[in-house]
């Protein structure tokens, strides 16, 4: 049985810039639940690492959030991490929430052996496992606790990130890209880690890029255009059958759909109208603009246009 770990409820954010208010993020109502891998999927600039850096309290100080972004946990209160000051965030970050880096290299100190860093974030996490059985569960040698960050090679590093991750046994793990750099065979095995996470009861969200991997390795897919969520539901229905067009569009730029790629260009985010904007890219029949709404079928939804003919 799921249960829900983690709610996006109109999760709207706002980055403040020299061009103008970057609506990186809109009306986002998503939730994560235990042992479930969830995708967020959209092109390039969309908004998903904002997503995943609001859930981990991570986006920049100049940021403004509105909406809320809630953890729960059985049998105790609901944490408000929209409103949580950096206490609360000592507090929940690595032990309840993890973030897994593009690079695992981006946070090691250069200076120090992975297992002294391993050592010292079980520490500081009181984690009940020891470096030595984190790296054996992401499948790395005891040895590599004496290597140097520079030492690791592409797939040791990301496997790396994840050993740190799950040293807090956390409810929540945000994979922002982690197969980005891998080729097809450690894409695979980190998924497959992932999957593990899952299974031993995390509710875990994989930003990724790699779609065609996703069928196989997710249970459920979120699909974000321009700042909003477009499509929600079950992985394998939402390839097998999607509403959206910008879920086709993505879906038919894939080498299994025949490598179409989206035309026109993704829209600049400090100038968007408060509706989704996907009709401008690739025209509705019979419809010229205007307002939005979700529209919910069982485990599923799809954003639909008001007064569209279809
Ligand atoms: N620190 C920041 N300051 C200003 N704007 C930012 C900042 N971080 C992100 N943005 C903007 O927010 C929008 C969403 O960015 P985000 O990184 O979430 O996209 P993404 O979907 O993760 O893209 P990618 O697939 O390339 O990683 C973009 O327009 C980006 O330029
Ligand atoms: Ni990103």
């Amino acid at each position: 049985m799921t249960t829900p770990v983690l709610t996006l409820d109109g999760l709207t954010v706002r980055i403040p810039t020299a061009a103008g208010t970057v609506h990186a993020a809109t009306d986002v109502d998503l939730t994560l639940t235990t042992g479930q891998v969830h995708a967020l999927v959209g092109e390039s600039g969309c908004g998903k690492s904002v997503v995943g850096a609001a859930i981990c309290g991570l986006l920049p100080t100049a940021a403004t959030v509105h909406g809320g972004i809630t953890l729960h946990h059985p049998g105790s209160v609901d944490v408000h991490l929209d409103r949580a000051g950096a206490r609360t965030w000592r507090k929940i970050r690595g032990r309840r929430i993890a973030w897994i880096p593009q690079s695992a290299a981006t946070y090691l100190t250069p200076v120090r052996s992975v297992g002294d860093q391993l050592a010292e974030t079980c520490r500081h996490l009181r984690s009940t496992h020891t470096p030595a059985a984190l790296l054996t569960r992401v499948g790395l040698e005891p040895a590599v606790a004496g290597l140097y960050p520079h030492e690791l090679s592409g797939g040791m590093a990301q496997r790396a990130a994840i050993a740190f991750a799950l040293a807090g046994d956390p409810q929540v793990i945000v994979a922002d890209e982690p197969t980005s750099n891998l080729d097809p065979d450690l894409t695979e095995h980190t998924l497959q880690l992932l999957r593990a996470a899952a299974d031993a009861g995390a509710a875990v969200l994989l930003i990724s890029h790699d779609l065609d991997t996703l069928p196989d390795h997710t249970d459920r897919i979120a699909v974000m255009y321009a700042s909003r969520l477009v499509e929600t539901g079950p992985t394998a229905a939402v390839f097998a059958d999607p509403w959206h067009p910008c879920t086709r569009d993505l879906l038919a730029a894939l080498p299994s759909g025949g490598l179409h790629p989206i035309p026109g260009m993704p829209p600049t985010l400090t100038d968007l109208p408060n509706e989704c904007v996907y009709h401008r890219r690739r025209p509705a029949p019979g419809f010229s603009g205007g307002p939005t709404y979700i529209a919910q079928h069982g485990d599923r939804s799809v954003r639909r246009l008001i007064g569209a003919v279809s």
